[in-house]
């Protein structure tokens, strides 16, 4: 599945939005640019002017009178310009900057099926490569097309009032410019969607290449892995061909568009010249209004083509937010009884292929149940259900009588957190990694989290203790030691459930042994849900749950399963022939 476009409606809903919500800035800076070329129309008239006065021998006061104040037009409009774009940039900064939150608090409250299934290198080439790209159409192209719209409306404007005759000489490049443009933008939106499309699977490649560089590495698959980026890039190198080749067809009748009506101008005013129609100095004018049309018509096409770029980049950014999250998430807080509740509980990751057919089990409060199975049997799936991290197909998880696809993300945080086998270092210091959920959280009792989890004698032996930077550019930290650390997050964040899917998997076995009992103490009064692999940490719950086949098959104390003779027997036997 790959993450949606927002569609016509949704982007011309969103635009409307931000318009309104800005709506007097908007106008302040419109009002600015319509000064701008209002100011700047002046100019030709004066030129004009000067020209006839020249032309009549009228007196030198008067031809440097035209001539100062067709220079003080040139600054006033240079002026004009300057703040008409530095206002509409500082607007266009704050609009992306709402986009960009707007997006990045979507996609953080994403359902993880979905950026599992959409895969994390979509979703990064949207927060970042789509990004910028609609920062570079936001920075330039809306003030540049809003100043070359206002600009040719005005210049029409000034020359119809001229000469409504010499005016007319613009029309030889309508159908020129109606023509090539009807021509072009059908066939290249698709084709820069496509654009877009593929170099974001060249970066999801490049992403996957680099975050599985060692299994890679480990199973030589580097000529396959290299293959098939090159293939990725291919195809976006064709899409990008195809573009370039819609534009070179297209850009030479815009070319001639511009200078057809300057050669049909000057026709028309030799003509009515010569007929006593038409001033020389109107001539002038016009064929200075059609020349100067030349730069905004060509800057105003050059980033309506950008435009395109921006508005598919707009489309993918937006596209993050139409993905349904997960439950209603309206405020309501667990009540009551706080034992978790499963009743008939069934989901799938792809339609038709149920993982877990009807999961009925309550864990009262404060019970440390463990979950074993043979792979594959749906342990982790149950986890996630029970975390919130995924929305049954049907039946419900609930906190009392709450049901936790109910709840909001911040209370849900409080009341149940899964700790998973990958656990991710960020890139700042040991204390901000700790402290992810409460900045306030004081040294002392940070140091007591890390001693419980076994790293007391590890951050002693750090330079600068809780200072120290870990992650990418600091201190690298192994994935067994980011384990440790992610556990004593979960001490500090102190929800009532805790849901331990292989969290202590990648320690020795006697390190996680200690730890679990460690734990075990320390969530003395939690209900922790803990997914075994080690049956040693399913023998000390008090009370194991067998799965197998996406079913709870048996539900038992230890004592009580070995002695039925079932299959949580027979896997522990096998794991103690296992460990000898
Ligand atoms: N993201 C996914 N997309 C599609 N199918 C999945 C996904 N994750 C798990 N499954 C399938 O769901 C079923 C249950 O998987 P799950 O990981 O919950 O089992 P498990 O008991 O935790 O296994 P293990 O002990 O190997 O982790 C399996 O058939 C698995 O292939």
């Amino acid at each position: 599945m790959k993450l949606p476009l927002a569609d016509a409606a949704a982007l011309r809903r969103w635009l409307r939005g931000t318009v309104r919500s800005h709506r007097s800035r908007f106008a302040a800076t419109t009002l600015l640019y319509v000064l701008t070329t209002a100011v700047g129309l002046a100019g030709p008239q004066l030129l004009g002017v000067l020209v006839e006065s020249v032309q009549a021998a009228a007196p030198v006061l008067r031809i440097d009178l035209l001539a100062g104040a067709f220079l003080l037009v040139l600054i006033a409009q240079a002026l004009l310009a300057r703040a008409a774009r530095l206002r509409a940039m500082l607007l266009g900064e704050e609009l992306l900057a709402e986009a960009r939150e707007e997006m990045v608090e979507h996609a953080l409250a994403l359902p993880l099926g979905v950026v599992e299934s959409a895969g994390t290198g979509d979703l990064l080439s949207r927060a970042t490569t789509d990004i910028d790209r609609l920062d570079h159409t936001v920075r330039n192209a809306l003030p540049e097309i809003s100043a070359a719209m206002i600009a040719i409306g005005l210049t029409a404007t000034a020359m119809l009032l001229t000469s409504p005759l010499l005016a007319c000489g613009m029309l030889v490049a309508v159908p020129l410019l109606v023509l090539s443009t009807r021509w072009y933008y059908p066939r290249s939106l698709p084709v820069v969607q496509q654009v877009m499309e593929r170099w974001s699977d060249v970066q999801a490649g490049a992403h996957e290449s680099v975050e599985g560089a060692r299994t890679i590495s480990a199973l030589r698959l580097g000529d396959r892995r290299t293959a098939r980026n090159e293939h990725l890039l291919d195809r976006a190198v064709d899409a990008e061909k195809r573009h370039r080749s819609l534009l070179t067809a297209w850009l030479p009748c815009l070319e001639l568009s511009y200078v057809l009506p300057v050669g049909a101008i000057l026709l028309i005013g030799g003509w009515a010249h010569s007929a006593g129609a038409a001033q020389l100095g109107t001539v002038v004018a016009v064929v200075l209004y059609a020349q100067s049309l030349s730069a905004p018509l060509d800057e105003l096409f050059m980033w309506l083509e950008e435009l395109q770029v921006g508005g598919t980049a707009l489309q993918r950014v937006l596209g993050v937010s139409q993905v349904p999250l997960d439950g209603p998430r309206e405020p309501a807080q667990p009540v009551g009884e706080r034992d978790l509740v499963m009743r008939d509980l069934r989901f799938s990751y792809r339609p038709g292929r149920e993982v877990l057919h009807g999961i009925d089990l309550v864990v009262p409060a404060g019970q440390r149940l463990a979950i074993v199975g043979p792979s594959g049997a749906g342990k982790s799936t149950l986890g996630r259900l029970i975390a919130g991290t995924g929305r049954p197909d049907s039946g419900s998880v609930a906190f009392g009588r709450t049901e936790v696809t109910a709840m909001p993300t911040e209370s849900l945080r409080r009341e149940v957190v899964l700790l998973t086998q990958e656990q991710h270092v960020f890139a700042c210091s040991l204390r901000d990694n700790l402290a992810l959920l409460d900045r306030e959280t004081g040294d002392e009792e940070l140091l007591a989290a890390l001693k419980s989890v076994g790293l007391q004698e590890w951050v002693r032996g750090l330079d600068h203790g809780l200072d120290t930077r870990l992650g990418a550019g600091g201190l690298a930290v192994p994935a067994a030691r980011a384990q440790q650390l992610a556990l004593a997050r979960v001490l500090l964040a102190d929800p009532h459930t805790v849901v331990l899917d292989e969290a202590t998997s990648l320690l020795d076995s006697t390190t996680s042994r200690d730890l679990e009992q460690a734990l075990a103490t320390l969530l003395a009064d939690r209900t922790v849900i803990a997914i075994a692999h080690r049956l040693h940490t399913a023998r000390t719950a008090e009370r194991i749950a067998v799965m197998s086949r996406g079913r709870i098959v048996e539900l038992g104390e230890h004592a009580e399963l070995m002695a039925a003779g079932g299959s949580y027997a027979e896997l522990y036997r096998a794991a103690k022939v296992d460990l000898g």
